[in-house]
């Protein structure tokens, strides 16, 4: 691949305050977001939580009610996307099936009357760009998907548009091509330095390629931060229930009785749903523990028991290849651990303690150290 299209705009994105109602629901509520020059951030959450709505207000499809966009500093909320520097990928490509992939690309050229020679040589760069030369004169029907995917990313990048944005760019593609288009994104988008926001529900894909995720949940952002903070230092329980796999433990009664064997059945729910999305707009449970499964450390043997360490029962072993997750039973609660190697068998007995246990009320983390000190002293006494 070459780097003819190489943009020199190193402008970043600031987006305040910014609001959205439709037919009488608030779908973005004070959203706040800067995106520096070259960084690309994505917007990571459940289905239906507002983050298309989000983009189209960056990209100028819709109007916000409330709020502002600037683009490289300067406003552009009244303005309509063919007046900003930003060009947008649809999910879906919105590709013309009667046009050339050539034709194609060259489309958002031609409607501002750029001289043809301009158009054909900028073209073929953005093609090279993304590795589809060789298909200039195909119809899209007659590409793959993953090449159609990279046909629209360069009708973006043809436009040297100073922001990118893409919308769910991967998910009309299979597993395995989307790992491999998501890197080529990264790529591209790197070697050309462009400011880019990536809407996506696929929180693997957020933290493989972004500098930082910003987590949505119902219209606001919940956090953000890089993907390596997410995962390490989650500020509110949703956060914490959606990026990876986590236990949701009630506190109370895990720090009195310092034994997870002590939490009443109605855990197992809370700690068993907690890897799968949804639009988490419930009020969180006054207080809680997260424990992610790595945290929960499993030792087979029912024999010489660990001081305070909880008995346990493995219930289910799931495969991952390298590793596998254990589902066990805590005395009546469902609590998830992992295991490298060799995985015990169902049924058998083995003991558990915990580790970074983390300490959230009404829905945010609170600095309970002293407090996850105590527990942790307790379950290791
Ligand atoms: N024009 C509209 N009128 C009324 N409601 C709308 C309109 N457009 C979107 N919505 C609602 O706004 C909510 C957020 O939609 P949006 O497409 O922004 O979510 P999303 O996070 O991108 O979801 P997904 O990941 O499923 O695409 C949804 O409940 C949707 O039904």
């Amino acid at each position: 691949m070459t780097t003819p299209t190489k943009t020199d705009a190193r402008s970043g994105l600031t987006v305040t305050a910014l609001t959205k109602v439709l037919s009488n629901r608030t779908i973005v509520e004070n959203f706040e977001l800067d995106v520096a020059a070259g960084e690309l951030v994505a917007l990571l959450g459940p289905s239906g939580c507002g983050k298309t709505t989000t983009l189209r207000m960056m990209a100028g499809f819709l109007q916000p009610d409330t709020g502002s966009v600037s683009i490289g500093g300067i406003d552009v909320t009244d303005k309509g996307p063919d007046k900003r520097p930003s060009a947008m990928v649809f999910q879906n490509y919105a590709l013309w099936p009667h046009l050339t992939v050539f034709k194609n690309v060259a489309f958002p050229l031609s409607i501002k009357r750029v001289p043809r020679a301009e158009i054909t040589e900028r073209v073929m760069a953005a093609l090279e760009t993304v590795n589809l030369a060789h298909h200039a004169h195909s119809r899209p029907a007659h590409i793959s998907g993953g090449e159609q995917q990279r046909a629209a990313l360069a009708r973006a990048i043809v436009q040297r548009p100073d922001l990118l944005l893409l919308d769910e760019p991967l998910s009309n593609l299979d597993a395995k091509l989307r790992v491999k288009v998501r890197e080529e994104i990264r790529d591209i988008q790197q070697r050309l330095g462009i400011t880019t926001v990536m809407v996506t529900h696929d929180q693997d894909e957020a933290m493989a390629i972004s500098d930082r995720v910003a987590v949505m949940n119902a219209g606001r952002i919940e956090q953000v931060s890089t993907p390596t903070e997410l995962y390490a230092n989650p500020r509110t329980l949703f956060v914490a229930s959606f990026i990876g796999s986590m236990n949701v433990l009630p506190a109370p009664t895990l720090f009195e009785s310092a034994s997870l064997s002590h939490v009443p059945n109605a855990a197992p729910d809370a700690a068993a749903d907690t890897s799968s999305s949804g639009t988490s707009t419930d009020d969180p449970p006054a207080e809680a523990w997260a424990v992610r499964p790595e945290d929960v450390l499993f030792e087979p043997g029912s024999g010489a028991r660990r001081a305070g360490a909880t008995p346990v029962e493995v219930r289910r072993v799931l495969p991952h290849g390298h590793f596998s997750e254990l589902v066990l039973n805590a005395g009546g609660a469902e609590v998830r651990s992992v295991a490298g190697g060799v995985p015990p068998a169902v049924g058998d007995h083995g003991t558990v303690t915990l580790n970074n246990v983390r300490h959230y009320v009404d829905g945010v983390l609170v600095d309970g150290r002293a407090r996850t000190a105590r527990v942790l002293a307790g379950v290791k006494a």
